[in-house]
């Protein structure tokens, strides 16, 4: 078997496509989403992904607005940035790129968002209300990858009700808001959360229909750990220095041969990260829509 590729840079791309019309709409009532970052410091990855979510903003229309911070930034001049974008008005939506820097209190700045501004969906008001939503339609702003793995597999006409799905990883921004969505009862997966504590993950491993690898270990989901015509989603993020060429590049959570045993595969590049960015801006797009129409009330 050969596994089907969930191509998210496709998906993405359809997606973005949508939101450009729903900017243009918006221009035309007047209002221009803006997206603003907080960027502290210059970790190559993070800068990478910042200048991509603007390039992003460009292609479908919507305004950038940066706040860029040196690395020896303190809790201070993070929250002040926060309180600019606040109550910034061509603002719409805005991200803190994570991780920030040793020494900043990442909940307090989290805390801190208007929860009405925020484009991740990481604000613990609009965490709740995922946690609080099981059967409700929910139109707060959703974490970005769960979002966009589920959007992925719905786009692709995979459907998950009833099936087992194993997280590995209990990260806020995918493991634990993951379990959250895919549990809602329009989607009902039953769902296991793995993580470094687990006894027997391979176990875990061994029984799920659908597998969401964010565990941030290179390779760490191998063929023989799946049931054949397991659904897998690479989510890892690592940078790993090629032996061969000496540069670093992009490694996911899923080892190359797993796409002989699974029947449908996100690709990385090209699977999870380009339905995250669209996500994000989908979360920028509602939030301006719904600011816009509480205005016209
Ligand atoms: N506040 C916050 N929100 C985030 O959503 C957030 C964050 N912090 N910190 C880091 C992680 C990681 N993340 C990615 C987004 C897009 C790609 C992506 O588009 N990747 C391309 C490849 C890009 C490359 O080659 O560097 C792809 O998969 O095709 C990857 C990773 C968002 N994150």
């Amino acid at each position: 078997m050969t596994a089907q590729i969930l191509d998210g840079k496709a998906t993405a791309a359809v997606i973005k496509s949508e939101l450009a019309d729903r900017v243009t709409v918006l221009r035309e009532q007047g209002v221009t989403p803006g997206l603003g970052t907080v960027l502290v410091g210059q970790d190559p990855g993070s800068v990478s992904y910042v200048r991509g979510k603007h390039r992003d903003c460009a292609e479908v229309g919507i305004a950038s607005i940066r706040e860029d911070l040196a690395e020896d930034a303190t809790q201070a001049d993070v929250e002040a940035a926060i309180d600019r974008l606040n109550a910034d008005p061509a603002c719409t939506g805005y991200i803190v790129q994570l991780p920030l820097p040793k020494g900043i209190d990442t909940n307090a700045v989290l805390e801190r968002i208007d929860p009405d501004k925020d484009a991740d969906g990481l604000h613990p008001t609009n965490l709740g209300r995922l946690v609080l939503r099981t059967a409700e339609p929910i139109t707060s702003p959703l974490p970005c990858t769960p979002a966009g793995i589920l959007e992925l597999l719905r786009r692709h006409d995979v459907d998950l009700a009833g099936k087992d799905v194993v997280v590995l990883g209990r990260g806020t921004t995918v493991g634990r808001s993951i379990g959250l969505l895919l549990t809602r009862k329009d989607v009902n997966a039953t769902v296991t959360l793995t993580h470094t504590g687990t006894r027997d993950v391979v176990a875990h491993l061994r029984a799920a229909d659908v597998v969401v690898a964010a565990a941030g270990v290179p390779g760490f989901v191998r063929a023989e750990h799946l049931k054949p015509g397991a659904v897998v989603l690479d989510v890892g993020v690592s940078r790993v220095v090629d032996p061969e060429t000496g540069k670093a590049r992009l490694r996911g959570d899923v080892d190359a041969g797993v796409a002989d045993v699974a029947s449908w595969l996100s690709p990385n590049p090209g699977g999870v990260g380009p339905m995250t960015r669209a996500m994000l801006l989908a979360n920028v797009v509602d939030s301006a829509e719904r600011a816009q129409a509480d205005a016209s009330r």
